[in-house]
């Protein structure tokens, strides 16, 4: 279900634990089927595509008619709220700054300091989730800003921990919001991204078998944004146990809503209107990650006549105002928790203090990321979990290949990562093309070998030679991952 599985599956490891002691009618976690399409057990034949506007798409989900099922002891509305309670704590107590920082060592190299910075601030976030009132509305989100080298783990610590908390993720590029048709009061569709998805899962379920009809989507996707579906029962089929006998269960729409908006990281469809609900629920849980923020800093030049000169760093053509973008982004940075990653040489000409004031304001932590060293490469290729290697080594037993690595082929890879990444710096992402490069051969003959099974030793030569005929073929310099 989640390929970056391992945090994933403790978190569901706990949930499933709690749903058994609460003797729930299933061992697995009913909720965790409203994740990908085809996993969705509910009453459904057909789907609808809100987008086709010709009414005629079917989603490729195949459902069955509640009543093809039979049922048993179904949880009643106040256990369902009790579990979706319990399971929404849960959640929020499962990592403290500690066991965070000790999930995130397991992918993320290096980088203790920002690692022990944003866990601490994530950990606040959740700590304000448990105030209510007055109190609870006077407090800031901590917003963080993370600054240094590209491909030092900026990007990847956010995703991690997205993962970990199954919080929604979305990664958006400031510079986006400098295009034309996306600048001003379209900055909010930051947020809005994230919601499209989840009101056409749940329409889907709410309206059962007959999604095919669009005026009835229509209808009800109108009573949902208004809020007057929230208390509606729908029916959640849990999957087969052991005996393959299937299950089914009563969930509200706003408690589905709610878990989902928790669930979702995934690719996003069509825009909904930001309704408060939304907001409140961002606010709480949502994680933005506002990329190439650096690239919105205007750099001062002299021209000729003596006089400051303002240039937008990144485009000179640039249609909108990039000052503005800063501040259409100030609402955004009130409302939520918002990770913000300066790319590529970021914040290396421009400083974080070159930001509007106002937008610096918003965001009082601030991470610097160390930069990545040969022996950080090395931890990386060779610590890491589901590292590169491990990968590449997998993927060949599949052609019955066993690959292995010698200590110092290892070495060696990591040393011309960093010698590569003099000419140009693409951080730890180097160790990607420097792998592709060395085993690119074997790669591509590994399904011809007429000797399965064998074992192949990489050696500090072999990666040598490879990396050399490579770099001298090929401009390297490009590459981006
Ligand atoms: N500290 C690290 N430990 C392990 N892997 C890393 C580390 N830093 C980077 N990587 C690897 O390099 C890839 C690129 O890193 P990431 O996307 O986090 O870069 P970034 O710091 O956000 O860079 P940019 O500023 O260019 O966006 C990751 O997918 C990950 O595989």
């Amino acid at each position: 279900m989640n390929t970056d599985g391992k945090i994933i599956d403790e978190q569901q490891e706990q949930i499933q634990a709690k749903i058994s002691r609460d003797h729930l009618i299933s061992k697995e976690n009913p909720f965790a089927k409203l994740q990908a399409d085809n996993q969705y057990y509910f009453s459904e034949k057909t789907g609808f595509n809100p987008d086709d506007q010709s009414g005629t798409s079917k989603s490729n989900m195949s459902g069955s008619h509640i009543s093809d099922f039979y049922s048993i002891p179904k949880l009643s509305k106040v256990e369902a709220d009790a579990i979706m309670r319990e399971i929404s704590q849960d959640l929020d107590q499962i990592q403290t700054p500690s066991k965070l920082v000790e999930s995130l060592d397991k992918y993320i190299v290096s980088q203790a300091k920002p690692k022990k910075i944003i866990a601490q601030a994530i950990r606040n976030k959740y700590r304000m989730r448990m105030i209510s009132g007055e109190l609870r509305e006077s407090m800031r989100p901590s917003n963080i800003l993370v600054h240094g080298r590209s491909g030092s783990g900026k990007t990847e610590i956010f995703r991690k921990i997205a993962k970990l908390y199954n919080a929604p993720f979305i990664s958006v590029e400031a510079t986006r919001y400098t295009e034309v048709g996306y600048h001003g009061e379209d900055i909010t569709n930051i947020i809005v991204d994230l919601y499209k998805k989840i009101e056409y899962h749940i329409l889907k379920l709410i309206l059962g078998y007959n999604t095919k009809d669009k005026d009835r989507f229509l209808q009800k996707q109108m009573q949902y944004r208004n809020g007057e579906l929230d208390n509606y029962q729908c029916f959640i089929l849990v999957p087969g146990d052991k005996n393959n006998i299937q299950q089914f269960t009563f969930i509200k729409v706003q408690d589905i809503r709610k878990y989902m908006y928790e669930v979702y990281t995934d690719e996003l469809f069509q825009l909904i209107d930001l309704d408060q609900y939304i907001r409140t629920e961002i606010e709480q849980k949502g994680i933005v990650f506002i990329d190439e923020l650096d690239k919105l800093v205007k750099s001062v030049s002299l021209n000729l006549a003596g006089q400051f000169k303002i240039q937008p760093e990144s485009s000179a053509t640039t249609k909108a105002s990039d000052e503005g973008v800063q501040y259409d982004l100030l609402p955004i940075l009130d409302g939520t928790t918002v990770q913000v990653n300066p790319r590529a040489g970021a914040f290396e000409k421009v400083k974080p203090t070159d930001l509007a004031i106002e937008l610096q304001g918003r965001m009082p932590i601030k991470a610097k990321m160390e930069t990545l060293t040969k022996d950080d490469f090395v931890k990386i290729l060779k610590e890491t979990e589901h590292n590169l290697l491990i990968q590449a080594i997998e993927l060949l037993k599949i052609e019955r290949v066993n690959l292995v690595f010698s200590d110092d082929a290892i070495e060696q890879m990591a040393q011309l990562s960093v010698e590569l990444n003099q000419e140009d710096d693409i951080g730890a992402r180097r160790l990607r093309t420097v792998v592709d490069a060395v085993l690119e051969d074997i790669n591509f003959e590994a399904p011809d070998f007429e000797q399965k099974d064998a074992f192949i030793l990489i050696t500090k030569d072999y990666v040598e030679e490879k990396v050399k005929t490579q770099f001298q073929n090929r401009d390297f310099r490009n590459y981006t991952m």
